[in-house]
Parts: C-alpha cells; structure tokens; sequence
C-alpha cells in the first residue's frame, strides 16, 4: 500500500478540509528506498522465467518520472546489475537445465525510441528504422539486428554495447537521464528433440522496456534539443497513458489511439511484440502475457505531482486483466516433408546403431583383448611351465647320468679293489711258497753247518757221521720258481690295476664336480613341490645305490680279508716258529760257549720256558683280535663309506643325505679318493693287504744267498714297476716291497728278503738292485733281531708304511730251536751277547746285512743289559698301521 500526502495541505485550513489531496494506491509490492537490485529482481520479474521457458510471454517494464531509478532497476551497475543482467543470467541457467530433452534457440534485440525514431542499439550504423506494416497489418521494424546465441555472455556483451549506444544526456533533474525508450527482447523458441511427424513448437517473448521519464521543463530546465526531446517523450508517455487508460475502462466500448506515438504503435504491430501487451489487454483482457509494470516516484515533495500521475498510471495499469497461454505452434508437416524427416529418423536410427556399434566392439575388443591377455598370459605361463619343465628334465637327466657314470666308476673301482686284493693274495700265497722253501733251505743249511761243526769237533765220531759231506742242494724247485714269475706278473698286474684306478678316481672327481655344479643349481630351478619330491626320491634312490654299491665292496673285502688272515696267519705261525728257534739257539749257544748272562735276561728267558703254551694262546689271541678288530673296523668303514662323497666338514652330509645325494667328493687332494675319504677305508686296505713279515733266516754260509734273494724279490718286483713313471708312488701292493727307499726317518723294520738271484733277469739288474738296496738301507731303518732289542720295548711304527717288514735275522747261526739238545756252537764263530760288536761283519761267510753304520747292531752290539734283556721278545711284534695320514693309529698284538 502506498499512501501518498499533498505537502501543499493545510491542516489548519477548514475550508479545504474536504478538498485533501491525499490518496491511497493498493499494490502487489511496494519498496522503499532500502530495497536491492536482488530484491526487486525476485518480487517482480524471476518469476516470469519458468514461464517464459514454457511458452508464455513475459513483459517488463519501468514507468515513472525522469530520474526516478528506472535505468538504474532495469540496467543497473556493474556492481548492482538490474533487471535485465539478472532475468538473462536465470533464463539460460533454466535453459541449460532442461536442454537435454528440449532444444532452445535465443534470439534477441535491442532498440530505442528517441524523438519519435527507431534505432537499432544493436547496429547503431544502420541508421532510423521504419515501421511498416505488413499485408497482415502488422507493423515490422525494417532491419532490425536480431542475435541468436544461446551463451549468456555473448547476450551480455551485445546488452552492454546497446547501452552504451543508448541516447544518455543530463538534465536539471537527471546527469544521466535516458532521452529515450529502450525495449530488449528475448524470443525463445523451444522444440522436443524428439521429432515427430505434429511436432510441438514452444514460442515466448520476453519484453523488458525501459521508458523515459515523464519530465517537466520547470523541473529539467531544460532548452533546445532536450526540450524537444522531453516534449517527445512525454507525448508518447500520453499516447501509452492514454492507451492505459483506454484498456483500463471497465465498460468496454472504449477506443485506443495507438497512432499517437511510435511506442504505441510499436507496443501494438510489431509482431514480435504480443499485442496483448496493449492491443490484446483491450481484446482480451487477460492478453497473453504476463505484464509486470514497475512505477518509480521519488519521495520528493516537489514530485507530488509525478508521483501522483505514476501511481495513477500503475493503479489502472493494475486493473488490466490479461488471459495467459501458452504459446504452441503444432507443426504438422506436410506429405513431402516426411522423406525428409524419415530421412532423418534413418539417419538417427544409423547414428544410434553405430553408436551402439561402437560401444559394442569397444566391449568387444576391451574383452577381446583381456583375452588376448588372458591367453597370452596362459601362454607365458605354459610356457614358462613347459620351459621350467624341460629345464628340470634337462637337469633330472643330467643328475641321473652322473649318478649312473659314478656308480659306473664305483663298480669298476670296487672290481678293481677286489681285483687288487685277489693279487694281494695270490702274493702272499707265493710268498710264503717262497719263505717255506728258503726256510727249509736254511733248515737244511743250519743242519749241514751243525753236522760240520761236530765233524771238526770230533774226527772220530765224524768219519761214523752219516751226514752228508756236501752243502744241501740250495737249487729252487719249480714252483719256488713258478711263485717268483707269479710273483712279477702280480705286481705288474697290481701296477695297472693302480694305473687304471687312479685315471677312474680321476674321472670320479671330475664327475662329482659336475654333480656339485648341479646341486648348486637345483635348489635355484626347483619352483614347486614336485619338482622338489621328484628330486628328493631322485637323490634317495642313488643313495641306495651307493649303499648297495658299498655293501657289496665291503663284502668283497671281508672276503678277502678272511682269505687274507688265513695266509697272515701261516706266515706268523712261520715266523714263530723262526723266533722260537732262534731263541733256543741263541740259548744253546750261551750255554755251550758259557756267556754271562743279565740277570733280568735270565728271567726273561725262565718266564718264556715257563710259559710254553702262552706262546700258541698269545697267538690265537693275536690273530683273534686282528680279525674282531679288522671286522670292527669294516662296520665302522661301512657308515664312513655311506658318508663317502658327502662334504666331510660342518656335517652337511647329514643334510644332504635327506635333500640331494651325496655326491660330492670331500675336497681334499690325493686322500680324495674312493674309499680313502676317511682314515677307516684306508685302514681297511692297509688291515686287508697286510702282507705278513717276510721270514728270513740269514744262516751261515746261505744267510747272504737267502737275504739276497730275498731281497732280489723286492728288487725285481720294484725294478719292474720303476720302469713305470709311477713306480715311486707307495700305493696299494706296490708299497709293500717297495716303500723302504720312501722312509726318512730311521723306522724299525724287517727288511724283505731277498730272492732276486733267482729271478728271471736278476742277474742283469743285480748290481742296479744292490746298489738301490744299499741306498734304501741307508735311509731307512733295517731291523734285525737285534734291532728289535735295540729299539727296546717300543712298538714297531709303521704308521706312513703300512706294511710291516719284519726280518729277524740271526746274528749267529743256530740250530733248529728245538727242545732237544742242541750242538755247541763255535765260540769263535758265535760272539757273546756282551760283544758291542755284532759278528755279522765278522762272519766270513754272512753278508754285510746291516748296512746302515747306524743300525743298531746284532745282539753282540747292545753292550748295556737293558738293551740286552730285550732279546727276551720271543714273539713278533705285529703293527699295522691304520692311519696312513695325519694322526698315526698304530694297533698293537
Ligand atoms: N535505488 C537507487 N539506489 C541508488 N541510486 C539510485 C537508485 N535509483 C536511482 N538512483 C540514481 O538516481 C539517478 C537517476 O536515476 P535514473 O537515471 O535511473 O533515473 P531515470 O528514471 O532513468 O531517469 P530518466 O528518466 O531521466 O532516464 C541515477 O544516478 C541513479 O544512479
């Protein structure tokens, strides 16, 4: 409600007390001078916005005196945009929202009516425009600039041009007073993006009119042109009052002059100007529009007039009635027209499907290449698998092969260790063949010797003597001789055998390198327990192999080691009886010749006549415990040959025995060989080819032909392997009558008896063997009987030369030692015990055995009684020695 006061009224005055000026206009809104661009903008225009995108018209307008805020409401500032800026910003907010099923077009122009002329604010350089009517009898603006765009910037700019194009002068009343009408129109134009054949076509205007103020030239003082231009702007604000006036009668014969002005005119005929705007307000009284007139007075008490024509302006302006509706254009296309709109569905439908084309083969080929993916995937992993498979069969093949070569090489080994002990035996078979017959023979010479001596001792009795006048026939017999060839050709079959053997351990550690290569690379390749349980029985079936492999060697060798003892223990039973015998000579001739005994001597000797029968037990017992303790030695070798291969440090056998096969040999040097990784197999060999002393008896008269030819027999044999560049090698049986030369310490020991003179070729190599004899002699050790006592009670150590020499050798001749009386002997032929020199060297007839200066001497030689009563040593000290290398185990019997 605005109530508007005359500020001429005299309360005083009772005469005009009925004559008041002051009235009451009934609004839909009213604002103050408080009011905001935002504010208006929502009370009067943003509510035609819905409607104008729904097809109804929309018209705007400002109404009121010069300087009165009309510009400024429907333009506004930059700051403070008005009307115009606001209503475009939310029209094509609303059209972006539905675009997606209505399409929209925008259209706009901008013109103004200055002093009865159209101007065209969007292109200034065209000039005045004229309004014609056209055959309908609509009145067009010719050349008007109308802008289709649907960017609200765009519209912004192409607003703000047209104002600046606007006619702005100043006035008394306004500095910037409009000397025009402005009218902005909007035309949107909506259609369904769904084509059919009626087609529905929403069509709104939107009107928003900036008047020019109704101005007095009292008030503008204004002269010359902006008189003339206040004249034309208040005749066509009579002409739109007028009209106003005219519609807003209210008993409906009324007559509306439009031709008064160009802006009622223009209100009326421009066609896109709804006429209801004025025309239809009168026909229709609802019109088709919805019409927001906006009148602005001031509160000025000198605009009392103005603002009392404005409101009655806007109160009859209220009372029009218009009728709203909705503005559609039902298009209904004709019969040729719909080639062009099937045309289109077509194409559509064409778009559509390719559209769906598209996606499908971007699925199809998105899929189709996950499985691409999925197949090259299953591709690389079979073949991976498959690779990996090969590599595994590739190296299963590779471990297998060089499980079989080394089971191969241990077979041939284990023949050729079994091989070597069966000529290990067949020597001492013939070495005792050979030690019976030299026995015998020195039996015979000793007897013949003792015959001669009684001949010369009783010349009488002698010529009754059925004695035989000449030496004992000392010819071999044939298989004396037939032992020595053997003999020869054994060691020269042993030499191969070693020969072949060392080339196969050679190859067995060449494979074992390989098999550790590829131990190292399983763990690598194995990806899968499969793999890995297929190589874990892979490994524990050449493990039983090895341990079946190994238990058949270990049978063969307590075979021959069985075989073995039988012939160790004839040739100890032979030597025996050798000790005994010369004992009871030895004890014949102190008696005969009256020596002086030691007391301890004395004991000694009544100890071993009290003790006949220990003798044979000591014996048995002997020979008992080599055999429990060769068997032992066998069980123990048995769990260090299953070790054999496997690495010997950090216990990684224990490991490997359960994961891979323990074929890898210990990493040492020449002890990496088969069945010589730990001490116990080489014990085993060293116990399984002891050879057992050779016998000799250096009688008087033969004792040097007998050494000789004992000796000839170890010469011969070794002559024959020193052909070979491996002769020096103490290995196996060629150790055995060769390792002499090889000591460097002084070693009790009992050289091997001579047998060379009888050898085929001997003689041809006699003087070469002597003189390596006598070399060998001066480096090691040469044990007589009386060596024996000279080394006192210590064991015999052989522990770097297995085989035990033992060669007792008489100092003096004796007769059989036998309990029956013996002959005296000859005190100048036999020296006494207390003799510091031995009579070896003294005999005419005995060989200068003892070659070494620093060999102890016979028994003459030990002058003290300490060394003497060592003689009480009947039986033989048998040492075998177990541990070639490192720490020497020395067993003693
Ligand atoms: N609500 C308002 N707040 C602040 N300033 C206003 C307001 N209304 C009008 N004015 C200021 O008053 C002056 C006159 O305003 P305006 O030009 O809009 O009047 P008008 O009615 O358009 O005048 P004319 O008819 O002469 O063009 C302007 O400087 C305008 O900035």
């Amino acid at each position: 409600m605005v109530v508007l006061m005359d500020p001429g009224e005299d309360p005083d005055d009772i005469l005009r007390a009925h004559r008041s000026r002051e009235k009451t206009y009934m609004f839909d809104v009213a604002f103050d001078c408080s009011a905001s661009q935002e504010e208006v903008y929502r009370a009067t225009t943003k509510g035609l916005i819905e409607g104008l995108i729904s097809g109804y018209n929309a018209t705007v307008f400002a109404y009121g005196p010069t300087g009165c805020g009309k510009t400024y409401t429907m333009l506004g500032t930059d700051r403070d945009p008005g009307i115009y800026v606001q209503t475009l910003n939310d029209l094509f907010r609303a059209i972006e929202e539905t675009s997606d099923d209505m399409q929209y077009s925008v259209s706009m122009s901008y013109l103004e009516i200055y002093n009865e002329m159209i101007r065209d604010l969007l292109n200034p350089a065209s000039g005045f425009l004229d309004l014609r009517e056209d055959f309908k009898g609509e009145i067009q603006v010719a050349g008007i600039t109308e802008v289709s765009t649907i960017n609200a910037r765009e519209i912004m700019e192409l607003l703000m041009k047209g104002n600046k194009q606007r006619t702005q002068e100043p006035t008394a009343a306004n500095q910037t007073s409009s000397r025009s009408h402005a009218v902005l129109q909007v035309a949107v134009r909506q259609q369904s993006r769904c084509r059919d054949v009626l087609q529905e076509v929403r069509f709104a205007r939107l009107f928003m009119i900036d008047l020019a103020g109704s101005e007095r030239a009292s008030q503008t003082q204004n002269r010359g042109q902006r008189l003339k231009e206040g004249a034309h702007i208040n005749r066509s604000l009579l002409a739109l009052g007028n009209c106003i006036n005219a519609l807003s009668e209210k008993n409906g014969n009324k007559y509306v002059n439009y031709r008064d002005s160009k802006l009622t005119r223009l209100l009326k005929h421009i066609p896109q100007i709804p006429s209801y705007l004025l025309f239809d307000w009168q026909d229709s009284l609802g019109g088709n529009s919805r019409t927001v007139m906006i009148a602005h007075i001031s509160p000025a008490s000198l605009a009392f007039e103005e603002s009392r024509n404005t409101l009655t302006y806007a109160d009859r302006a209220k009372s029009i009635r218009t009728r709203v509706k909705k503005n559609l254009l039902n298009v209904s296309y004709h019969i040729a027209q719909y080639t062009s709109i099937i045309a289109d569905l077509r194409s559509e439908i064409q778009r559509l499907k390719n559209k769906i084309s598209e996606q499908a083969d971007r699925q199809t080929s998105s899929s189709t290449e996950h499985a691409d993916i999925r197949h090259v995937q299953a591709q690389v992993q079979a073949h991976t698998s498959l690779q990996s498979r090969e590599e595994m069969d590739q190296l299963r093949e590779q471990l297998i092969q060089a499980f079989r070569q080394q089971m191969e090489i241990r077979k041939t080994l284990v023949e050729l260790e079994n091989c070597s002990m069966e000529i290990q035996s067949d020597t001492s078979k013939h070495l005792l063949t050979i030690t019976d017959w030299e026995q015998e023979q020195s039996r015979r010479a000793c007897k013949w010797q003792a015959e001669r001596r009684k001949e010369s001792a009783n010349k009488d009795e002698s010529e009754d003597c059925e004695s035989p006048e000449t030496p004992p026939d000392t010819a071999e017999t044939e298989e004396v001789t037939r032992a020595r060839h053997s003999l020869v050709t054994l060691m020269g079959e042993q030499k191969r055998i070693q020969k072949k053997k060392v080339v196969l351990e050679r190859q067995f550690r060449e494979l074992r390198e390989g098999a550790r290569r590829l131990e190292e690379l399983l763990p690598r390749r194995v990806s899968s327990d499969e793999q890995r349980e297929v190589l874990g029985l892979l490994c524990k079936v050449h493990e039983l192999e090895i341990e079946n492999a190994e238990m058949q060697s270990h049978t063969l060798l307590k075979d021959n080691l069985i075989r073995q003892k039988n012939y160790v223990v004839q040739r100890f039973e032979q030597h025996r009886h050798l000790c005994d015998e010369i004992i009871q000579q030895q004890r014949q001739f102190i008696n005969d010749h009256k020596l002086l005994v030691p007391q301890r001597l004395q004991q000694l000797y009544e100890m071993y006549c009290r003790e006949p029968d220990y003798r044979s037990m000591d014996r048995a017992v002997a020979l008992d415990k080599v055999s429990i303790c060769t068997l032992r030695d066998l069980e123990s070798d048995q769990e260090s040959v299953r070790t054999l291969g496997s690495d010997p440090q950090a216990g990684h056998s224990t490991t490997r025995r359960h994961t891979l096969p323990p074929i890898l040999a210990p990493p040492e040097g020449d002890s990496n060989r088969v069945f010589k990784n730990s001490p116990h197999p080489r014990r085993l060999r060293h116990t399984a080819v002891m050879t057992p002393p050779p016998i000799r008896i250096n009688g008087l008269g033969s004792q040097e032909g007998s050494s000789l030819r004992y000796s000839h027999l170890s010469h011969s044999v070794s002559s024959h392997l020193d052909s070979s560049p491996e002769s020096s090698s103490e290995t196996g049986a060629d150790a055995l009558l060769t390792c002499r030369g090889h000591l460097d310490t002084p070693r009790l020991r009992l050289p091997v008896p001579s047998l060379g003179r009888d050898v085929p070729g001997g003689a041809l190599k006699e003087q070469d063997f002597q003189a390596r004899r006598r070399k060998r002699r001066s480096r090691s050790f040469e044990v007589t009987g009386q060596a024996v006592m000279a080394q006192g009670l210590g064991p015999l150590d052989s522990s770097s030369d297995p085989h035990l020499h033992i060669s007792v050798q008489p100092t003096v001749p004796t007769l059989r030692p036998q309990l029956r009386p013996q002959p005296r002997p000859q005190p100048r032929a036999f020296p006494p015990l207390t003799r510091a020199k031995p009579p070896l060297n003294t005999n005419p007839t005995g060989p200068p055995i003892m070659a070494s200066g620093t060999s102890p001497g016979p028994l003459g030689h030990q002058g003290s009684h300490k060394r003497k009563a060592h003689l009480r040593l009947p039986q033989p000290l048998l040492h075998i020695s177990n541990v070639p290398t490192g720490v020497p185990r020395t067993r003693k019997h």
